[in-house]
């Protein structure tokens, strides 16, 4: 059995691991934290940490003993600056609560790359856990809508170089701005977001600790994942009714059902794909024939087959990127932000016209 450690840092973080802890704990029960009956075969600690109050009270399934809160204010303002301040002052408080926790066989780090709070905790955080223990860390990052403004786009660049610096054994890409298609107002499409990362890593860990029929494991995870750019995203698809299991797995490695926007045929550079299904329905040879198709544009694809009675195939595939174009454009537009950005903190610290206008009642008092 695993000992998995989740972390979710910041405002996306804490719902995105509430989303899994809903999953794992159970959809129908609000109360199912306090039974303590995970769906996880694996031994699964969850830590929510935020600077602000208010969203570690939002989260309905997650635990009140797993949720930290890191006094400063209502948050960091997604400034990142102050962000990496916060986190130094109280690494230990932070460190201690997770090492109170026991060892890890693997971690995973879930923020978004563009608030103040997650973005700044999170290289940091990854980069104490690594220095303190030899389990692998990945981070699961979630880009931002491109309309949302110059800070968040800044942030977004720094971040992911952040992470990448701070000894991360990967980084999984989860992009806002792709998954918008999820529709609704922002507040759904937050949510159906959150529970497609959630449906992607709560399979990708029953996988890591299944009897399978045939076995992939978190050795073979690690070889995926240190494969590439360091970059990774995670398709997923579960088949309609009588759909045979090879369409399944395209629509798995399709943009539907990716989390990030890449071809996977043309950007991918190791993967892993994983069935899961009644017996039945898993032909080895459509499941073959796909596979393989997948592996001669990509190199090495770790097959794992798990056998569900009566269940309809899913499948979930990991993918690590030696390539990424839609980063490339997402750094484009965000170095036109920095430069935006430094352009006017120069104008505002040159520019004296309103003091000018305050220095004009120098010297006066109100008549009344
Ligand atoms: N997918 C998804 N994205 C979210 C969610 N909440 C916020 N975001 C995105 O996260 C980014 C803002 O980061 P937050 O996580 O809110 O910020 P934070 O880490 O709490 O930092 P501060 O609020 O600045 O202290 C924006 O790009 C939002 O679109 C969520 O529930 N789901």
């Amino acid at each position: 059995m695993l000992n998995i450690l989740i972390v979710g840092n910041g405002q996306c973080g804490n719902r995105i691991l509430d989303a899994i802890n809903r999953e794992a704990f159970g959809k129908k029960s609000r109360f199912g934290k306090y039974l303590s009956q995970q769906k996880y075969k694996s031994n699964v600690e969850t830590i929510a940490i935020n600077t602000a109050v208010n969203d570690l009270k939002e989260m309905k399934f997650t635990k009140a003993k797993d949720r930290i809160h890191i006094p400063h204010l209502h948050g960091v303002g997604a400034n990142r600056n102050v962000g990496k301040h916060v986190f130094e002052d109280n690494k230990t408080h932070i460190m201690r609560q997770i090492e109170e926790r026991g060892n890890f066989d693997v971690c995973f780090v879930i923020t978004s790359a563009s608030g103040g709070t997650g973005s700044s905790f999170t290289p940091m955080l990854v980069k104490e856990l690594k220095e303190k223990h030899d389990f692998p860390v990945y981070s699961v990052v979630v880009l931002p809508f491109r309309e949302e403004g110059t800070l968040y786009l800044q942030n977004a660049a720094f971040c992911l170089r952040d992470i990448r610096e701070s000894g991360a054994d990967g980084i999984i890409l989860a992009d806002n701005q792709y998954l918008k298609q999820m529709g609704g107002n922002v507040e759904s499409a937050y949510n159906g977001i959150n529970d497609m990362i959630a449906k992607r890593i709560l399979f990708l860990l029953d996988a890591l600790d299944s009897e399978m029929m045939m076995v992939t494991d978190l050795g073979d995870f690690k070889t995926v994942m240190s494969g590439g750019a360091g970059l990774a995203t995670i398709g997923f698809y579960e088949a309609k009714e009588d759909m045979p299991v090879r369409t399944a797995i395209q629509k798995a490695l399709s943009p539907s059902g990716l989390l990030f926007s890449t071809d996977v045929y043309d950007e991918a550079s190791r993967a892993m794909v994983i069935i899961r299904g009644d017996r039945e329905r898993l032909s080895i040879d459509e499941i073959s024939t796909e596979v393989e198709k997948l592996s001669s544009a990509v190199g090495h694809v770790f097959k794992g087959i798990i056998v569900r009675d009566g269940e309809l195939p899913q499948v979930l595939a990991v993918l690590t990127l030696e390539s990424a174009s839609e980063l490339e454009n997402l750094y484009a537009i965000a170095v036109d932000a920095i430069k935006y950005e430094r352009d006017k903190k120069e104008r505002v610290s040159n520019v004296k016209e309103v003091d000018r206008a305050f220095s004009q009642i120098d010297g006066m008092d109100p008549s009344y």
